[in-house]
């Protein structure tokens, strides 16, 4: 174990014992000094009285630390793992699968290593993806580029043909890097699992740009889609100053919550307008958002918009609801949407104005991870390596109150962390836009 991050994490985390199941051989290699123990048993991480406060809508005040064990479950020497990404992509994904691969070779000894190739998918005979032997030398460069070296994919995959992949390859430990698509089936995989008897730890690596994933404060590439973002809006910004009557309209990501769009219009606070899924508006009316653009106009002469894509759905209440492969409800475009209605509202009141939209969502999603970003991931996949050697299952590796933790997969599958229409955030959101009045004036969406 990189002796380096041995301490931060003792320091961090305040473990008294650290698990060293590698020693140095006599000509150098490493060597597993464990010795298995017919005692230890896979442990769920399903700590009722956290999944009770969560039920009765009380936030829980800590989970179990997360970090190296002073025992460890699995044998380095004979257990095999598998990592497999899902769903959307998103920027750090490369540096999860290169920190796993690093932490469980140089930390623990650990030598068969699997990638899944495109998401559960991977797992499926009929599909013949070949499995991918992941050794440090063939992730040793891949932390520099966005996206996944695994691939990833949509759509349902018969959980029964998961596990029995898991058991033809002997795999003792499956990370799960995805959204909250891959939470409820990790949580179906594991019952299989638990069904069966087998001894197959499951570790999921919460995954989403959209920031959304229940009790975890903070999710990998989160941090780079803001910064992007902020620069698609800064030009929209540029765009606007340059025309007059200029409007930059921006689109981002965000299909239930719009942490990026408030997040990137207050750090590029040139924005008037934030629209996210969270928090309704009007159209037309005295205090709808065409009116309040054209007051705006009438002031200032240039306007920016921020519109997350879940923000605005009402307006297509009645159209067709499709859903994509893993049953998400497909989005009207509402960039495309809010464009064409502020060309017909301007038209018809016979104001001139130049419209620029913008919609840099596959830009942001496919980058590389920054180095905050970069830094996050390698914790997070260390943690989830130490949860998962040390036995435990059932559980994702979250940042919670400054602590990278344990959360139950059960505290987090089917919910979703959504912006607070009456907190902090939305405030400030409204403070820095001056949009109080168009968004205040209504409910909440949920
Ligand atoms: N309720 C569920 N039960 C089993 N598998 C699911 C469930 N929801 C989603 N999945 C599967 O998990 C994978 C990822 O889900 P998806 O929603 O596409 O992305 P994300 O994990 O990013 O939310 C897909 O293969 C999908 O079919
Ligand atoms: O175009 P795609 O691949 O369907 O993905 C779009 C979705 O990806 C996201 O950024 C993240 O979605 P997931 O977490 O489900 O992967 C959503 O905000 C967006 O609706």
């Amino acid at each position: 174990m990189n002796p380096e991050l041995t301490d931060t994490i003792i320091k961090t985390l305040g473990e008294a014992k650290i698990a060293s199941p590698v020693r140095k051989s006599e000509n150098g290699k490493p060597e597993c000094s464990f010795q298995p123990d017919e005692d230890r048993v896979l442990v769920e991480i399903n700590t009722e009285k956290i999944l009770e406060q969560i039920r009765l809508g009380i936030e829980p005040a800590s989970f179990e630390k997360a970090g190296p064990r002073s025992h460890i479950f699995f044998d380095p020497s004979k257990v095999r793992c598998a990592i497999v990404t899902c769903g959307g992509l998103c920027p750090g994904l490369n540096d999860i699968i290169r920190a796993i691969v690093l932490e469980l070779t140089y930390g623990y000894g650990v030598r068969g290593i699997y990638g899944i190739r495109y998401g559960l998918a991977g797992f499926i005979p009929e599909y013949r993806y070949d499995v991918v032997d992941l050794t440090p030398a063939e992730v040793e460069d891949i932390h520099g580029s966005g996206g996944t070296v695994l691939g990833s994919s949509r759509g349902p995959q018969d959980i029964g043909q998961i596990v029995d992949c898991l058991e033809r390859m002997n795999v003792g430990i499956l990370f799960t890097v995805g959204g909250d698509g891959t939470l409820m089936a990790s949580t179906r995989i594991c019952d299989e699992i638990a069904k069966r008897g087998l001894k197959i730890s499951v570790v999921g690596i919460p995954k989403t740009i959209d920031n959304d994933i229940f009790m975890v404060g903070r999710s990998f590439g989160f941090e780079t889609a803001v910064e992007m973002a902020t620069a698609a809006i800064r030009t929209a910004h540029t765009e606007a100053v340059g025309y007059p009557n200029g409007i930059g309209l921006v689109k981002l990501m965000g299909r239930h919550s719009g942490f990026i769009a408030a997040h990137a219009a207050l750090a590029q606070q040139d924005v008037n307008f934030v629209l996210v899924p969270e928090v309704n508006f009007d159209l037309e009316g005295e205090n709808g958002f065409l009116k309040t653009l054209e007051t705006r106009l009438l002031d200032r002469g240039h306007a920016v918009v921020v519109a997350a894509e879940g923000a605005g759905q009402k307006f297509f209440e009645g159209e067709n609801a499709e859903r994509d492969a893993s049953g998400n409800l497909k989005l009207h475009d509402i960039g495309m949407f809010l464009k064409s209605e502020i060309a017909r509202y301007f038209d018809s009141i016979n104001m001139e104005i130049n419209l620029k939209f913008i919609d840099p969502s596959y830009m942001i999603r496919s980058h590389p991870a920054n180095s905050n970003d970069n830094v996050f991931c390698s914790f997070l996949a260390r943690n989830a390596v130490h949860a998962g050697m040390a036995g435990k299952t059932r559980l994702l590796v979250g940042y919670w109150h400054d602590q990278f933790v344990h959360v139950p997969m059960d505290a987090s599958a089917g919910k979703r962390k959504r912006i607070d229409p009456n907190g902090r955030l939305w405030m400030s959101v409204q403070e820095a836009t001056g949009q109080r009045s168009m968004t205040n004036a209504h409910e909440s969406c949920e």
